[in-house]
């Protein structure tokens, strides 16, 4: 796939990010995974982002991340595109930008870098040097260390043709206005803070309509039928469902750090389709928690 076909892949429709299936002893489960992936592509997403966010991309480590994007790419072929996740260091998102281009990918994702602060020079030269150790396309994620002003991002798109797509989870109108503003259809936008669904009419009404759903993973149908609510500016139906559910599910995510993964994981367990145990740091929901979450799904009827 070429990084301008990436770009209209990311153009429109619903994208997501599965989680990432680990056994009892907390090591990747190839063959889960897979059955995840087989359940979820027929829904609809546009793509799917493998080792992403809330695939838990921060957490694996050594020859787990080629098994995900091979076990990925080679279930998804000729259903839907696999955007493969990559980030921290520099080095070591290259490394895994490459690897996940000689596997098949169709792009990478590129998540932050790594604990320190860092100025716009550097921000240019880490997203610059990833982007040229590869042909396919690339997203920047804007997001926690890795923020980008609207002059940085055009120093990047003259110097890197195939940086096709900026991801923003943040939720700074200003800056996504002024990002947007200033680099128009030069890249494909993806409205990606955590349970984005809750910012989806916002982001639509300043021209970015496109965002990515985590809850896709447990609730598909919710999920895509959020998306069409959005598209259509169904705002009964949006405001039906804001209400019913992603408000109370919001108070349970918000109350522990890191719950924004770990819930996705419940929620899937729930529906009957686990992917095993949140690797640390983040922390399972607890069992009183997981009951609260079950009775907001229930009362969405079957998926
Ligand atoms: O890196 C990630 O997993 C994300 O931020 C994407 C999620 O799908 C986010 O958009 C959400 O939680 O809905």
């Amino acid at each position: 796939m070429t990084p301008q076909d990436l770009k209209d892949v990311m153009s429109s429709g619903l994208l997501s990010f599965p989680v990432t299936d680990f056994d009892s002893n907390g090591d990747f489960n190839a063959k889960g995974y897979a059955a995840r992936l087989e359940w979820l592509a027929p829904y609809g997403a546009s793509a799917l982002f493998a080792a992403g966010g809330t695939g838990e991309y921060f957490s694996l480590y050594g020859e787990e991340y080629g098994q995900i994007i091979k076990t990925a790419v080679d279930t998804c072929r000729g259903k839907v595109p696999i955007i493969a996740g990559a980030g921290g260091p520099t080095r070591t998102a290259i490394a895994h930008a490459q690897e996940a281009e000689r596997l098949g990918a169709h792009g990478i994702l590129l998540l932050p870098h790594y604990l320190t602060e860092a100025g716009q020079e550097g921000l240019i030269a880490h997203v610059e040097q990833v982007c040229k150790s590869v042909k396919f396309g690339v997203i920047v994620y804007n997001r926690d260390r890795t923020r980008f002003t609207p002059e940085s991002l055009a120093i990047l798109a003259e110097r890197c043709p195939n940086l096709v797509g900026f991801k923003d989870g943040m939720g700074n109108i200003e800056t996504m206005s002024s990002i947007f503003m200033k680099m128009g259809d030069r890249f494909a936008y993806l409205g990606g803070l955590p349970t984005a669904e809750i910012y989806a009419a916002a982001y639509k009404a300043l021209g970015t309509p496109v965002y990515s759903s985590a809850v896709f993973n447990f609730i598909p149908k919710t999920a895509m039928d959020f998306y069409e609510a959005v598209r259509t500016d169904d705002m009964a139906t949006q405001h039906k469902l804001l209400k019913e559910f992603f408000m109370p599910y919001l108070k349970i995510r918000n109350r522990v750090e890191g719950y924004g993964v770990s819930i996705i994981k419940a929620g899937a367990k729930l529906v009957g389709h686990g992917a095993g145990p949140v690797r640390a740091p983040l922390t399972d929901l607890k069992p009183s928690e997981m009951e609260e979450l079950k009775a907001l799904i229930d009362k969405l009827g079957p998926q």
